[in-house]
């Protein structure tokens, strides 16, 4: 099924964007899925907004709270507009609680830190509370980190600020933001690294990451897999490949299976493609 969608955006102009409806046999089949390709990496970051804006308004009217779980690398950028006129006035920022889905273990004023990079970006640009800013704890080592932070939500779990999945047990937030690299990585689930299987923890971490800086804490595929929405946002041509991977069959011939064919969500896949990216399909 190909058909056309159009968005009407802030700008009162008009985004046409081609929505996929793709038969996956990668990603689990019980995922609704969901694959918006886009003229322009700035019609992403329009749509992006959006779409985020639309269900914070959704998840603040059900449940009185919309919690977001942000990537590093360049998602931050592209989510330039939501920090923009319409949003930054219309979107009920003191309701959001901010996590990361990954973290590179450096001091949060380190130029690598995801929060670091967040914050330059979006976090200092709208008036959401810092109590409701989950950073991790920078003076730890990535085992304890890693520990810190999941202690951290199961604390906000029993006080009942997050909710649990009824399927899987496992923290349940409305909304993940999440990119990709090349090699096919989510959060700092790699390839070729086991934490990628883990089945037990909430957040693990890592020591040995190929992709610089070495030591990381992220989010287990349980939990990323247990969120109500996720967006993958996906631009450039360097991700046509495994775009195409993704959203194929999901086979690599001869290797590992790629963590991004692992990502589903419990309501709502949506992929954001630009034009490079969706190169390929
Ligand atoms: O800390 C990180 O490195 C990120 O959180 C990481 O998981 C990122 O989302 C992907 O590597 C995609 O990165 P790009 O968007 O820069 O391609």
């Amino acid at each position: 099924n190909v058909y056309l969608v159009v968005y009407s955006t802030a700008l009162s102009s008009f985004i046409v964007a081609t929505e996929l409806v793709i038969p996956t046999a990668s990603m689990a089949a019980k995922t609704k899925t969901k694959v918006l390709k886009f003229d322009s990496e700035e019609d992403v970051a329009v749509a992006l907004a959006k779409y985020t804006a639309d269900l914070s308004e959704k998840y603040v009217k059900q449940k009185g709270s919309f919690s977001v779980v942000l990537s590093g690398g360049t998602l931050i950028d592209t989510l330039r507009k939501l920090v923009e006129s319409p949003y930054k006035d219309s979107v009920d920022w003191s309701k959001w609680l901010i996590f990361w889905v990954d973290e590179r273990v450096v001091p949060l004023d380190h130029e690598d830190s995801n929060y670091l990079l967040a914050y330059r970006g979006f976090l200092s640009k709208v008036p959401i509370p810092a109590s409701n800013i989950y950073a991790i704890n920078d003076k730890k080592s990535p085992e304890d980190a890693a520990d810190d932070y999941e202690e951290r939500l199961k604390h906000l779990v029993e006080s009942k600020i997050l909710p649990v999945s009824d399927v899987t047990g496992f923290p349940k937030f409305d909304l993940m933001l999440l990119g990709m690299g090349p090699d096919g990585h989510v959060a700092s689930l790699f390839p070729s690294r086991q934490h990628r299987y883990e089945k037990k923890r909430w957040v693990t971490f890592i020591t040995d990451s190929p992709k610089p800086p070495p030591p990381r804490i992220t989010f287990t595929f349980p939990v990323i897999n247990s969120a109500s929405e996720i967006a993958m946002v996906i631009t450039g041509a360097d991700l046509a490949d495994t775009t195409k991977i993704a959203l194929g069959d999901g086979q690599t011939p001869g290797s590992t299976p790629l963590p991004c064919c692992e990502v589903s969500a419990e309501g709502e896949l949506t992929w954001f493609l630009d034009k490079d990216a969706a190169s390929k399909l």
